[in-house]
């Protein structure tokens, strides 16, 4: 493909382009490359290393270079860099940057043509750049992995819980408070809601899926309440798209006085932030959607409930609730690569708060279990998108 189209080549020195990165005619053979590559790999490498080389302590390790900024500390105009030069811009001794450095060379992080030579890889240079990349990884492995690797303790100390503060993390941070509540007294909410714009810069991520995908046009003038919308990566981006339309973003408090300010100027009279603890009434009646988007996998069945219940006193016949999530498909229907990708997500939120990634099945009895009024409209998976859109009408 990338010949025929005379793309350039692809090199472990420079990232995929853009253009390449959000374009199915590269996605596709590409995740078939992945695919057969780690089949490849599990075929010749056998049971034990199949098992032992799911390493999470590399990870951690990528999470020290972001830390310590040590991908950015280059000597300005510089190619390369001794450890040293390295050391002496992170203010780290010399012997930790060689160990951390050379602990992420083997993942392509960072190179070392020649001994005590340290150049970028195209990963090395996204952590130099990208402020939220690192956040992101240190948000993963300072609150999601932690609680993954204790959800077996958890699961032994409050056999079957749906409690949000009976999971890995409260295991992890010692704290009775469930993880949102210990990260926002913790100082810790900044550093998720900026890992979820890090989310949102994935293609298969990407706001446009809602954008694109969901008959906003039909809205005309309506209004959309983002419930748990974070910075509203994906409320502002159809505000964007639809200039009739206005949104009104909803998160904790601590997260919205921050969000509000970073709205573009001309969306101020459209776009607007909100406290509002989903686990209390809606405030917003009679809105024409109700946008549940990555907030009810945080949450067991429980209190997704408890969350949707809370909408019902604002619902109007014509209000829709729209959930944008991952629908776990039936086993053997999608490739293990994106399999894996969910999987991946369930364990984390089984791990942050007894939250879990649903089978279309589960979204049913969800919703039916909330109110029999609530009717399952449609459920929509763009091509190329990792969530499904799951629409909801109010009949009541
Ligand atoms: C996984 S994030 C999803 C954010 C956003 N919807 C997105 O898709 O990027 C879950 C959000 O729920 C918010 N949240 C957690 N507990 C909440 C509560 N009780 N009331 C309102 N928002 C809450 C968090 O602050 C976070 O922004």
């Amino acid at each position: 493909y990338l010949h025929g189209e005379g793309h350039p080549e692809l090199s472990i020195e420079d990232d995929v382009p853009h253009y390449l990165q959000s374009n199915p005619a590269f996605i596709q053979p590409r995740d078939t490359i992945i695919q057969a590559c780690r089949e490849l790999l599990v075929m010749v490498q056998g049971a034990y290393s199949t098992i032992t080389s799911q390493r999470a302590a590399e990870f951690a390790n990528t999470a020290a270079v972001c830390h310590f900024d040590i991908a950015s500390s280059f000597p300005e105009g510089q190619e390369s860099a001794t450890f040293d030069e390295l050391a002496q811009n992170c203010k780290l001794p010399e012997p930790d940057v060689r160990r951390i450095v050379r602990g992420c060379i083997p993942n392509y992080i960072f190179q070392e043509k020649n001994v005590g030579e340290v150049s970028h890889t195209a990963a090395s240079k996204a952590l130099a750049k990208c402020n939220l990349l690192r956040e992101h990884v240190e948000m993963m492995c300072g609150e999601i992995l932690p609680g993954a690797l204790k959800y077996t303790d958890a699961m032994e100390k409050w056999p079957g819980s749906e409690e949000p503060n009976q999971a890995g993390f409260n295991i992890a941070n010692n704290t009775q408070h469930p993880a949102f509540e210990h990260m926002a007294k913790n100082g810790r909410l900044e550093r998720f809601t900026n890992s979820m714009k890090v989310a949102s810069m994935s293609p298969a991520n990407s706001p446009i899926w809602l954008v694109e995908h969901y008959p906003w046009h039909c809205l005309d003038s309506g209004t959309l309440v983002d419930v748990g919308g974070s910075s509203g990566a994906y409320s502002i981006p159809i505000a964007e798209h639809y200039p009739e339309m206005k949104c009104i973003i909803q998160d904790l408090p601590n997260v919205v006085h921050r969000a509000e300010k970073e709205v573009p100027d001309n969306l101020r009279d459209r776009v607007t932030f909100m406290p509002h603890d989903f686990f209390t009434e809606q405030p917003v009646k009679s809105a024409d959607v109700y946008l549940l988007r990555w907030v009810l996998h945080d949450w067991s069945d429980k209190y997704a409930i408890r969350i949707i219940r809370n909408l019902i006193p604002a619902l109007a016949k014509h209000s829709k609730i729209v959930v944008q999530e991952f629908v776990l498909p039936e086993p053997g229907k999608i490739p293990t690569l994106e399999d894996r990708n969910l999987r991946n997500y369930d364990i984390c939120m089984r791990g942050l708060s007894n939250g879990k990634e649903r089978e279309t099945k589960d979204w049913e009895s969800l919703f039916a279990r909330a109110d029999p009024r609530f009717r399952i409209v449609g459920i929509v998976k763009p091509q190329g998108s990792a969530l499904s859109i799951v629409e909801i009408a109010w009949e009541a």
